[in-house]
């Protein structure tokens, strides 16, 4: 299909004993978002590493616009318009949030990126703090930014560069529940704009408010993906994912505040909303 951004083709990784991946196969198109779920050790950070190319798979393809870039470094695949946020946000600290951004931008090298013109690092930095709003504080130390913004952070970080392909680990992880709805709006703005996006999060609500569809893995391998409420509702899914039952995880994607692996004591000391 002529809109497949990311084609994913029988990936394995393991780590010693541990089988991250295991014939791992998927697809995301422009203008859609993958959710991908699963329980702790999934392998679902390792996927990502291996889409960004940050980690090499020992089997498998990695094909991006229709280009094989599963022997290229990470580097060159964000040349290539794969951008990723991470599961820790790490601006530098010492720069303003505008400086950040235009890190990212920079990055963006010689490629013409997103709507901002081509090879102005400052307008599309700026461009990337207008859609996840943060705007008022583009003078802020990042060091100092609460939560919910060192998140979009993150995001803006990732966006600067022109991203083709976004890959989200965990964006949602620790914010309340007043504060997840931006960042749904946010994700979904970023889909609609025609990015493809992979998303990784355990707070499933949040996901469910936005992903077209979701994958789950386990132990390495592929539980089921699909629909996503086809999928939460799976009982492979429900067996490995949570070992409770199918309104138990009903119960959970509809619940606002129970995020089942990241308790809000995760918020950095002091932190509020
Ligand atoms: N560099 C590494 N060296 C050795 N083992 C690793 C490495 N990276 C990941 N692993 C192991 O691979 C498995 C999958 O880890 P991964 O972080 O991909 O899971 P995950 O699904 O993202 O988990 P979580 O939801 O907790 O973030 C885990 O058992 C982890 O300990």
């Amino acid at each position: 299909m002529s809109d497949t951004v990311l084609r994913v083709t029988g990936v394995a990784k393991r780590f010693g004993h541990v089988v991250t991946a295991r014939d791992v196969s998927f697809e995301v198109a422009a203008g859609e978002a993958l959710g991908l779920v699963g329980p702790n050790g999934a392998g679902k950070t390792t996927l990502l590493d291996i889409v960004a190319g940050t980690q090499r798979a020992d089997a498998g393809t990695v094909v991006l616009d229709g280009r094989d870039v599963t022997r290229l470094a990470a580097a060159a695949r964000a040349d290539r318009g794969i951008a990723r946020s991470y599961q820790v946000p790490r601006p530098f600290s010492g720069l303003t949030v505008y400086e950040n951004v235009l890190v990212g931008a920079s990055f963006a090298g010689q490629r013409h990126v997103g709507s901002g013109p081509a090879g102005d690092a400052r307008a599309q930095a700026w461009h990337a703090l207008e859609v996840t709003g943060m705007t008022d504080v583009a003078n802020t130390p990042s060091g100092s930014l609460r939560l919910l913004d060192r998140k979009r952070l993150e995001v803006a970080r990732a966006l600067a560069t022109g991203p083709r392909l976004l890959l989200l680990d965990e964006i949602a992880g620790g914010l309340t529940d007043g504060e997840l709805p931006q960042v749904v709006q946010l994700v979904r703005r970023l889909r609609d704009d025609g990015v493809a996006v992979v998303w990784i999060e355990h707070v499933l609500h949040a996901l469910l408010d936005v992903v077209d569809r979701l994958m789950c893995l386990a132990g390495g391998e592929v539980v089921a993906q699909g629909d996503p409420h086809d999928v939460i509702r799976s009982p492979e899914v429900v067996e490995v994912y949570l070992g409770s039952t199918v309104d138990a995880v009903q119960d959970l994607a509809q619940d606002p505040v129970h995020d089942p692996v990241h308790d809000p004591a995760d918020r950095p000391a002091g932190e509020t909303a």
